[in-house]
């Protein structure tokens, strides 16, 4: 039985009998938020308490690096749909609708969803933030969180936008919360004038934050070449947007000189291979190129109403295999690369010490219970990328804080019950 007080404070905590990188381990946390140290006995520590994995795989907890948390009001809303039809008929047309309370709700459900799964860190677009934020404040996760310019050409838009962009970043620097960072987001160059985009590129470079966009998730590039005279990347580097904050979601359609100029520019690429399926974008990010050209490449869900779940265990295992058939090649994105893919490539791009198991890193660590899709251990990597879902994980920890332990997250029956009430009225309000 699990004591109740173990839940949400960073305080020091020994987690004893299991299995990291196939061997047997003991793994220390201080209390700091760090990971103080990892043997395979400690006997020398001050624990307040003590976790008994009892044969569990210890991971590094994931890092989606593609999301849009409240969307997941509008899960199964509408599905099976092109992605222009299921953005102009069916989701703008309910987002209009979106209050305050709607998003804390449906970010409260994304938190919920993504400790339950095994994901400690997550970079989130989409409006009205700060409610984001006290989601994420509350439920102990950790997040860039960014609010999504749309201005559509429109000099007057463009100007109220970057009021909401200033307000936004300032108000979740003024939480001064070390799990909650601000990033800054123009949604895609289709949406975005080249005044956003150069603005966003350069308040980015000023308050040196990530800078969290859509690029090439469908084929931007004929009507890219015909307003602007150049393909994509070319477009945003003309725009100062690639640079090493610059984190770009889908990248499906890149071609080997767009490839070169990530590598240039040091851009972090995130693949998000459930809902490129699901919205059949034509084309898969181009990994084996990325990879050979030294293109930082991470992993996302994209938003729980086009994938439909914010699982990364789902994502891991679907983007090394979607890369193996794609490119006819079951060599490419080996288990050990999916696993680094999905936690320590986006723990860089956001400037982490995360997605690693090892003294001085963050502890942002998830346990896999013992399980039947975890037996034999050959290879826990293995395991772990091509066996296990997401809700194997039955312990969460972020910043040292227990967020779920033995599949218990505190609060969840409110929030499961709280969010599907809002989810409702929102739909209904929105097509009454
Ligand atoms: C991303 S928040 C801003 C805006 O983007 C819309 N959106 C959701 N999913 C996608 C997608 O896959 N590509 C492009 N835009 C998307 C969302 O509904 C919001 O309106
Ligand atoms: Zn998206």
């Amino acid at each position: 039985m699990t004591e109740p007080d173990i839940f949400g404070k960073t305080v020091p905590i020994l987690i004893r009998n299991v299995t990291l990188n196939n061997k047997p381990a003991e793994i220390y946390l201080d209390g700091t938020g760090n990971i103080s140290a990892v043997a395979e006995k400690i006997t020398d520590h001050d624990a307040e308490f003590i976790i008994d994995g009892n044969g569990a795989t210890a991971l590094p907890g994931m890092v989606n690096m593609h999301t849009h948390s409240p969307m997941g009001l509008l899960r199964g809303y509408s599905d099976d749909m092109p992605l222009f039809e299921w953005l102009s008929t069916k989701i703008w047309p309910t987002e209009a609708h979106l209050t305050e309370n709607d998003i804390y709700w449906g970010a409260k459900l994304a938190c919920l969803e993504m400790i339950r799964t095994g994901t400690t860190t997550f970079n989130d677009m989409y409006f009205m933030m700060d409610n984001v934020a006290r989601a994420v404040d509350e439920a102990g996760i950790r997040a860039c969180l960014s609010y999504c310019m749309i201005d559509g050409g429109d000099h007057a838009k463009f100007e109220s936008e970057c009021s909401v962009m200033e307000k936004t970043v300032a108000a979740l620097k003024a939480r001064n919360n070390p799990r909650i960072m601000p990033g800054v987001s123009p949604h895609a160059i289709y949406t975005v004038s080249e005044e956003g985009l150069r603005w966003c590129a350069e308040f980015s470079r000023t308050e040196n934050i990530p800078l969290h966009i859509h690029v090439d998730e469908t084929d931007e590039n004929p009507d890219c070449i015909k307003a602007h005279g150049m393909r994509v990347v070319p477009w945003l580097d003309h725009c100062g947007v690639l640079s090493e904050r610059c984190i770009a979601a889908h990248c499906c359609w890149l071609d080997a000189d767009d490839i070169a100029l990530f590598a240039q520019r040091n851009v972090t690429a995130v693949h998000n291979p459930v809902s490129n399926m699901k919205l059949t974008v034509g084309r898969a990010l181009p990994y084996p190129e990325m990879k050979a050209a030294g293109v930082n490449v991470a992993l996302g869900t994209d938003g729980a109403s086009s994938n439909n779940d914010l699982d990364m265990f789902a994502e891991m295992k679907t983007a090394a295999i979607l890369q193996k058939f794609f490119w006819n090649d079951p060599t490419v994105m080996p288990a050990d690369e999916a696993l680094a893919v999905a936690s320590r490539n986006g723990a860089k791009a956001l400037g982490l010490n995360a997605g690693i198991i090892a003294p001085g890193y963050l502890a942002d660590i998830i346990l896999v219970g013992r399980n039947p899709a975890n037996v034999p251990a050959f290879n826990t990597t293995s395991n772990a990328v091509y066996a296990t879902s997401g809700l194997a994980v039955d312990t969460t920890i972020c910043n040292g804080a227990v967020l779920m332990h033995e599949g218990i997250i505190p609060g969840a029956e409110e929030i499961l019950k709280k969010s599907e009430e809002v989810a409702f009225d929102l739909v209904r309000r929105a097509t009454a």
